[in-house]
């Protein structure tokens, strides 16, 4: 599959190409050339077909040739031993845990799916690649996770100082190796904007191979299709109208189901949830998309001015507002609302939610007042021990931790302060 750059300046490339540049040359991020729906066999063959059997048939078209498919087939399995749960709360809303995985985030997949990737592009050659990531709270523990040890991989993940959970953050400071964090004062805006002027820094690109594991990577955001899949497995029999509530941040997790609704996964509406950073639910109502710094909330991962994605999703709906309204919207919540809807669920339902899945909780109940006949998924970004303070204020419960959880507890910390890109720059030639 050949790949083009949003911005249109810059050549088409394969996935290779793609993965191992990240952004393409002109900063744009790279979309696929051509969408192919999957056959009505595959949707046909839903109840019989493996996890793994779905998403290998559902992201082959997007890596071939160039992961053929004996190799994929294996990153598929590797990446996907974990469960996707769906939890009945009542008839017209479920939720879809995401949070299974190493380091209990939705992130684990995409940031496996793309450490193999890279690792067998790599596997031939003695240069050395750094990852960038930009983080919000849960990406950095993921591709930390997913890129420790592997040969000829350096990653530096560069988070807001002070704007990120206890647990989040020991996930991305303390496993040594490979793994540098850098602690920026600033905004996760300003970490994402930082990662993207150093991939147009020809003093750096000459020095080193970049490569980024956010989002804008295709290998990191294409395997997040998969997820809506796999819900549509576990409910299709019983529910008919079908939609998704997304906790929503830089807006990657969401333009995936979009993706799997491109294939034909038959999805009827989608439901972007927003903390109070909601330039998408403004632009829905205004038509006018107008970033602003971001303002720091309890559901943290989610606090992005400035959603990367938001160009892909324009791209899905050829930038037509009536297209993308259609099939969008869009609800924004204040924490205090996000605190009471994480009692509601605890007192109603008693489901411990974090506050990403509470957000989107409450986006299932605003969209069902109009559509009392959906069925409404929100999606279980993170484990809810991840925010634990927030939680057992919340409900007044002390919350068992995890295995993965414990794992990092305790560890020391190492990470290195900045505030401007000048900074990363000498840090990453240094
Ligand atoms: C727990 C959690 N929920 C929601 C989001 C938002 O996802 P996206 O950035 O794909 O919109 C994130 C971060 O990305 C997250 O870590
Ligand atoms: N919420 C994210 C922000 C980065 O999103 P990404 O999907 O583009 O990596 C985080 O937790 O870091």
């Amino acid at each position: 599959m050949n790949y083009y750059s949003l911005n249109h300046k810059a050549p088409s490339t394969s996935f290779k190409e793609a993965v191992i540049k990240g952004l393409a040359p002109d900063k744009g991020l790279y979309f696929p050339e051509k969408i192919t729906p999957l056959p009505k066999s595959f949707w046909d063959a839903i109840d019989d077909l493996s996890y793994t059997e779905l998403a290998f048939e559902a992201i082959k078209q997007f890596v071939s040739p160039e992961i053929p498919k004996t190799v994929l087939k294996t990153i598929v399995e590797e990446t996907l031993s974990f469960d996707f749960p769906v939890i009945k709360l009542n008839d017209h809303i479920s939720t879809l845990e995401l949070f299974h995985g190493p380091t209990m985030a939705f992130k684990d997949v995409g940031a496996r799916f793309m450490a193999r990737c890279l690792g067998y592009f790599n596997k031939n050659n003695d240069e050395e690649v750094t990852v960038l990531v930009a983080t919000s709270g849960d990406t950095g523990g993921a591709v930390a996770n997913g890129f420790l040890g592997v040969k000829g991989v350096n990653v530096v993940i560069l988070y807001p100082s002070g704007k990120v959970s206890d647990i989040q953050e020991m996930q991305l400071t303390t496993l040594g190796q490979n793994i540098k964090a850098l602690e920026v004062h600033g905004t996760f805006d300003d970490c994402q904007a930082m990662v993207k002027t150093a991939f147009l820094d020809e003093e750096l690109t000459n020095n080193m191979q970049l490569t980024s594991a956010n989002s804008i990577n295709v290998a990191r955001w294409l395997p997040q299709l998969f997820y809506f899949i796999f819900a549509y497995k576990q409910l299709h029999k019983q529910y008919k109208n079908i939609v998704f509530s997304v906790p929503s941040g830089n807006f990657g997790n969401i333009c995936a189901g979009m993706m799997a609704q491109q294939l034909g996964l038959p999805v009827k509406h989608f439901i972007a949830s927003n903390n109070e950073n909601n330039v998408v639910t403004r632009y829905l109502i205004s038509k006018l998309y107008e970033p602003k710094p971001s303002v720091q909330t309890i559901s943290n991962a989610m606090d992005v001015g400035a959603p990367s994605n938001f160009i892909r999703i324009q791209e899905i709906y050829k930038n037509n507002f009536d297209a993308l309204k259609d099939n969008l919207s869009s609800f924004s919540f204040s924490d205090e609302e996000t605190r009471e809807a994480m009692l509601e669920i605890y007192n109603h339902y008693l489901y411990v939610a974090d506050p990403h899945g509470a957000v989107g909780y409450l986006g299932c109940k605003g969209y069902l007042k109009e559509n009392p006949e959906a069925h409404c998924v929100f999606l279980e970004t993170a484990h809810p021990t991840k925010f634990l303070d927030v939680v057992e204020d919340v409900i007044e419960e002390k919350q068992p931790l995890p295995v993965q959880i414990q794992s990092v507890m305790g560890k020391e910390k190492v990470s290195v302060e900045i505030s401007v890109y000048e900074e990363l720059k000498s840090f990453l030639l240094s």
